[in-house]
């Protein structure tokens, strides 16, 4: 009988390579019997994302093995070697056995004539499935340095060389490197609601636990991974699941009661329920975004935490026309997601050089209209997930050494906790939190004062 993690972990992989479903999605959908052990629930995450997060690492170790190239096998059968042989070389706690032979029974019930094919390669890969990193180094002894970074760390070529480009090679390094270790779990306080002791005591009731960030004052570190959704604590508006680093971003707009503020990108509501958050959910917060479904979800997220200041809009933020201006603005942009890579693993292949340019346009013309339409004196903050500079310092130079916008950019260092330390990198255009520093996942944020 097929473990039942492997059972899962396959019917969300199957989906993301055959119709390019988002493997959140996929995963949440495979996983949403409820009558699913905990342990089998942790093995098909830990199998759905950690073969995601090293595709390309594992295709190079796999292709040697097989006659004819991976791309032109059937979809079912790449699945099946890709997480099998992940199992292999980096679960180390299951044996190379089970692997194998849940592959072999997954190929019969999903592909038979592939059965013998999926037996033999498997059969071999385990004699060196430990060795993966002496077999790369030899195989790839004579590849440039982004191809040998790019299989090493499975993100494509274009990418490495984007961010060798923009940040220097051991930066980039750096921040490859911890592309592929999983995100730790963090939550904010909604302190409207609880402090974060309170919080800290109620999550424990519930067998949860959590600490103080290092970072946000209402951040709070959960350890494991825990469906959050599932507690009363969070169906009672008390937490909601954000990244540490994402925290740092509403507190940029030094967000007051009473303020009127525009969110240009608003859903899924992290940030507009942070901003309505620290405004003590007094004043007026439009939060614009681009589908019903998007605009429903900030909706929901509002009401879950009995907030009221958030008024939830339907609208492209390039053709906001405001009735007075605002205060403060936030655009947190659409963007290629690299710093969330940890997060959201099948992003990177998604991804084309091409979206660059085009997010970029995007993002320049989000952050022009923001700029048109806060008071003067009033701030506008911009922030992405990600880390090319053409997405972010360039976004924000383009539109600050413009004289029509009337905007100069701020320096944010007085405004970030002081945990942060020496790390603070270069901050003249907006300050970058990488996510191999605190653990975090990967932003940029930077403000500029309408003058
Ligand atoms: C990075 S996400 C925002 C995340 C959100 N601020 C949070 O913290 O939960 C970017 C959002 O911008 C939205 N978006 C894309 N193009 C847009 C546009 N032209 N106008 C407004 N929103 C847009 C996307 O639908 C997406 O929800």
């Amino acid at each position: 009988m097929i473990a039942e993690g492997r059972r899962r972990a396959y019917q969300a992989l199957i989906r993301v390579e055959r119709d390019g479903a988002y493997l959140s999605v996929a995963l949440q959908e495979a996983l949403a019997s409820t009558a699913m052990d905990e342990r089998d629930r942790a093995l098909a995450t830990e199998i759905a994302y950690g073969t995601l997060r090293r595709q390309i690492t594992l295709d190079r170790l796999l292709s040697p093995l097989l006659r004819r190239p991976l791309s032109k096998l059937d979809p079912e059968v790449r699945v099946i070697l890709r997480m099998s042989a992940y199992q292999m070389s980096w679960l180390h706690r299951v044996p190379a056995y089970a692997a194998a032979n849940d592959a072999v029974e997954l190929a019969k019930r999903h592909l038979p004539q592939a059965a013998p094919l999926v037996n033999a390669v498997l059969r071999r890969y385990a004699e060196r499935a430990r060795e993966w990193q002496d077999v790369l180094n030899r195989d790839l002894a004579r590849a440039s340095d982004v191809e040998r970074w790019s299989v090493m760390h499975s993100v494509p070529t274009w990418i490495v060389e984007r961010l060798v480009a923009d940040h220097g090679a051991d930066r980039a390094l750096e921040a490859l490197r911890s592309m592929n270790e999983p995100a730790a779990m963090s939550l904010r306080v909604n302190r409207l609601r609880a402090s974060r002791e309170e919080a800290i005591a109620m999550l424990s009731a519930e067998g949860v636990q959590a600490s103080p960030g290092a970072l946000a004052q209402e951040g709070l570190r959960v350890q494991g991974q825990v469906d959050v959704t599932r507690l009363q604590a969070y169906r009672d508006g008390v937490v909601t699941i954000q990244d540490e680093g994402a925290m740092l971003v509403a507190p940029l707009l030094r967000p007051e009661p009473g303020m009127r503020v525009v969110d240009l990108c608003a859903a899924p509501g992290g940030k507009t329920t942070h901003l309505a958050e620290l405004m003590g959910d007094r004043g007026e917060i439009d939060a614009y975004d681009v589908t019903v479904a998007k605009v429903r979800a900030v909706r929901q997220q509002a009401e879950r935490l009995r907030l009221q200041s958030i008024h939830p809009r339907l609208g492209d933020g390039r053709q906001v026309t405001p009735e007075g201006p605002y205060d403060a603005a936030l655009v947190d942009a659409p963007c290629t997601g690299l710093g969330v890579m940890r997060r959201r693993p099948d992003l990177r292949y998604r991804r084309r050089p091409e979206d660059v340019l085009q997010l970029a346009q995007l993002q320049r013309d989000l952050l022009r209209r923001a700029c048109a339409i806060v008071r003067s004196g009033g701030v506008v903050v911009y922030a992405t997930c990600t880390l090319l500079k053409e997405e972010n310092e360039s976004v924000v130079h383009a539109v600050a050494s413009d004289p029509s916008a009337g905007v100069r950019v701020e320096d944010v260092t007085s405004d970030l906790p002081a945990a942060l330390g020496a790390k603070m990198g270069e901050r003249a255009g907006g300050f970058l939190l990488w996510p191999d520093w605190h653990e975090t996942d990967g932003f940029f944020m930077a403000r500029l004062r309408r003058l």
